[in-house]
């Protein structure tokens, strides 16, 4: 459903499972006074041949005078001026680190978010079979350390800070060290490679809640590094991945007996609720996959790796989805995976290379959706079963994402000291922009 004037009231009052702007977002390209994630993207990008900015070299230089800030890009502008930044955030979900973090941490993620108290049951047992522990946070704090050894090799002379939208450390206590250590020009790595509100729009909004909160809005300033699921960095680790899967998924069939059955490959990412994708433009995107731009970016990712893996030549594919809350009502993407491999089986698939593309590391969601819930099913069917490798700290993934890092990392010439390499055909710039996918929400205070 795409939300519109008229039907938004009721749009309002059935229960939303996560908040979004109650009308079709403004595209980019209809408005004049925001500059667009694209226009903004190119303008760290183009600035070398456009306007070059010589001088600008090393900000940790201590005490010259303060060049103009960067304006905040969730608040909807941005500009090209210099960009030297002072520090980066690596900015993640956070999760639980003992049992009594559990209900809270919980708490925190579906705060005004009409999550039935069940499904919160259901989830806290997801994370106290684990010891109420998140692997979340070891893989960013190993994520933040591995950045940092790339950053070092390259001499690119930057500290690298964590902080959490849901769990300690939280973005209000990073933004005071950084701001305590001096930093004040602060570049936002996200843990998420789509767009998407839960993915993109709220970091921003979250970013600049914390500005408030923290009282720091007129002395520091960050910009988000824009998504990267089409980049290099995220998809070489999958390629891997998938021909591994397909190997190990053969030899299992192999060793059953069925040397001439083939695996079907099953990508597989979070759900959203479905007007949220719908709310997502561009209008071009939805025409060219006919489908919504979340399910569009996922399906542009399994058919790229599909076509330039060999070992992929010939198998099925499909793309599926995982970890649906909300309200049964509400009707979130589908088919959940459980679904569509039971169909693959009765169709007479015999294997699943399962694919986790929505994720950048073992999540929670990986373990307990796709580790135990959906590897149980497949058992129940006697369908071969392979969980793919997600990037985690590979090596490919963090060089890639310290390439695009560099695109918004300026030299002592002015010019970008690097760009990431977008391996995924078709224009995705400008989806996330400043006019998409955020609503500001004054009523969350998080501390
Ligand atoms: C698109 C998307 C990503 C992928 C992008 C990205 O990677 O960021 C993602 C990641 C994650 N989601 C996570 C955990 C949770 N998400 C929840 C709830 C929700 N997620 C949503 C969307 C997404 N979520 C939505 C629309 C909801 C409904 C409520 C709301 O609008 O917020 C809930 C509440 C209980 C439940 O309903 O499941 C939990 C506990 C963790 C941490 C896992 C760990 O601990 O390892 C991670 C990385
Ligand atoms: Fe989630």
């Amino acid at each position: 459903m795409t939300i519109t004037p008229e039907n938004r009231e009721s749009a309002e009052n059935s229960e939303s499972a996560e908040p979004h702007q109650n009308t079709r977002p403004v595209h980019p390209t209809e408005t004049s006074d925001h500059p667009t994630e694209a226009q903004a993207d190119s303008a760290v990008a183009e600035s070398s041949q456009a306007t070059p900015t010589p001088g600008t070299e090393n900000k940790t230089e201590g005490a010259e005078a303060p060049a103009p800030l960067p304006v905040d890009y969730a608040e909807g502008t941005t500009t090209d001026e210099p960009s030297n930044y002072d520090a980066i955030l690596l900015a993640s979900f956070g999760g639980p680190e003992g049992q009594d973090d559990v209900i809270p941490f919980l708490r925190n993620v579906t705060t005004g978010r009409g999550i039935p108290d069940e499904r919160l049951e259901e989830v806290a047992t997801h994370y106290r079979a684990n010891g109420g522990i998140s692997p979340i946070n070891q893989q960013n704090r190993d994520l933040k350390g591995a950045l940092e050894a790339e950053v070092a090799a390259r001499q690119l002379n930057i500290p690298i800070y964590w902080g959490n939208r849901n769990w300690n450390p939280f973005f209000t206590e990073t933004f005071r060290e950084m701001h305590a250590a001096g930093h004040r020009r602060i570049l936002a790595l996200v843990t998420s490679a789509y767009n998407g509100y839960s993915s993109c729009g709220q970091y921003r909004e979250d970013f600049s809640l914390t500005l408030d909160e923290t009282g720091l809005r007129e002395e520091m300033s960050v910009v988000k590094v824009r998504q990267f699921f089409m980049d290099k960095a995220f998809i070489d680790p999958f390629k891997d991945a998938l021909a591994a899967g397909i190997a190990d998924v053969r030899a299992q069939l192999e060793q059953a007996g069925k040397p001439d059955a083939q695996p079907k490959i099953v990508f597989v990412t979070h759900s959203i609720p479905s007007r949220n994708a719908e709310a997502m433009g561009p209008d071009r995107v939805i025409e060219e996959y006919g489908t919504d731009v979340y399910s569009a970016e996922h399906l542009a990712v399994a058919r790229h790796l599909m076509a330039s893996v060999p070992e992929a030549a010939g198998l099925e594919h499909s793309l599926t989805f995982q970890s649906r809350s909300g309200s049964p009502k509400t009707p979130w993407l589908e088919p959940d995976i459980n679904d569509a491999i039971t169909e693959d089986a009765e169709a007479g698939v015999a294997g699943v290379v399962v694919m986790p593309i929505g994720f950048v590391s073992d999540h929670m969601e990986v373990l307990w959706d796709l580790d135990t819930e959906a590897k149980d099913t497949a058992a129940e069917l006697g369908l071969a079963y392979h969980r793919a490798a997600t990037p985690g700290i590979q090596e490919k993934f963090v060089s890639g994402l310290v390439d695009v890092l560099s695109e918004y990392l300026k030299g002592v010439n002015g010019e970008p000291v690097g760009f990431g390499e977008q391996v995924v055909p078709g224009q995705w710039s400008g989806i996330c922009g400043p006019c998409n996918c955020t609503r500001f929400r004054k009523d969350v205070a998080r501390s």
